[in-house]
């Protein structure tokens, strides 16, 4: 059988902390994801998310446990990955079109093959016509289409989202879930999606796993049997949404709870 996409076995991430000590971020954690699959990420807030899919891109080593992508050991940022973050990577002095073709004029395409593709999937994310516009020249939601379209123009076989859309506004959260959904459903990738938030996390994935507060660790995963195509904004009036939300959410709050007593006890 081939092995999964990734697979993360115990791994631990340590990081030495300002008073000599060492602080651990992730502990013995343990995961999976196949070719294609949409993993969301869920646990409370600074409970080592981030710092998990950085042990997948490769920015971080991990402290122990094993770290495996297409089988083998991740030692430096592994072939074919893309990355979306909260704060997206777009640079205010190029215009969408320059954007959209660095990166793969970073992979040394010509600047001709580079600006092809990138006008091809400016149109797909919706931005034909706003090629030549400058990102201060555009709303919130199409700054994030440019993202998209920056991380998807190099037709990445793993995607890992950090929180991409928790700055937008509700309404254009919802659109860009469907559009993230509708140009994921054709390109086989396999994404990875951290978010606080359980809706998003469920009305996109095709699994949910729960981390525990710090030192996070795997607590639960959820198979979200719901149908593709998916309309996020209605599929979250179905029982079969609501049922799968209180189901994940009684194991997220008991982490949720905890995590808040640290943080009040901390502040005290
Ligand atoms: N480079 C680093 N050096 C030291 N400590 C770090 C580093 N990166 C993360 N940490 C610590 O590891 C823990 C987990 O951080 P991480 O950012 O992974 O959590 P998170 O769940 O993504 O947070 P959030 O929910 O706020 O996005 C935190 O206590 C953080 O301070």
């Amino acid at each position: 059988m081939a092995p999964p996409l990734i697979e993360l076995i115990r791994a631990t991430k340590r990081f030495p902390s300002g008073s000599g000590s060492v602080h651990t971020a992730v502990r013995e954690l343990s995961m999976t994801v196949e070719p294609g699959q949409f993993v969301a990420v869920v646990g409370p807030t600074g409970c080592g998310k981030s710092t998990t899919l950085s042990l997948v891109s490769g920015l971080q080593p991990a402290s122990a446990g094993r770290v495996l992508v297409h089988g083998t050991e991740v030692k430096s940022i592994p072939d074919g990955v893309g990355y979306m973050f909260q704060t997206d990577a777009v640079m205010p002095w190029r215009s969408v079109l320059e954007n959209v073709a660095s990166g793969p004029r970073f992979r040394g395409e010509s600047k001709a093959d580079a600006r092809a593709k990138a006008a091809d999937w400016i149109s797909r994310v919706g931005l034909a016509g706003f090629e030549k516009y400058y990102p201060h020249q555009l709303s919130g939601g199409m700054r994030k289409r440019v993202a998209l379209a920056q991380t998807l123009v190099t037709e990445p076989k793993i995607l890992l989202m950090d929180e991409p859309f928790s700055a937008l506004d509700v309404q254009t959260r919802a659109l860009m879930q469907d559009e993230l959904l509708r140009l994921w459903s054709g390109s086989g990738a396999a994404v990875v999606f951290v978010t606080h938030d359980l809706d998003e996390a469920i009305a996109l994935s095709d699994k949910v796993v729960v981390l525990t507060t710090g030192p996070a660790t795997v607590k639960d995963v959820f198979e979200i049997p719901l149908e593709r195509p998916r309309k996020v904004e209605e599929l979250r009036l179905t029982e079969e949404f609501r049922a799968l939300y209180s189901n994940i959410w009684e194991s997220l709050r008991g982490e949720v709870d905890k995590a808040r007593q640290k943080g009040a006890s901390n502040v005290a």
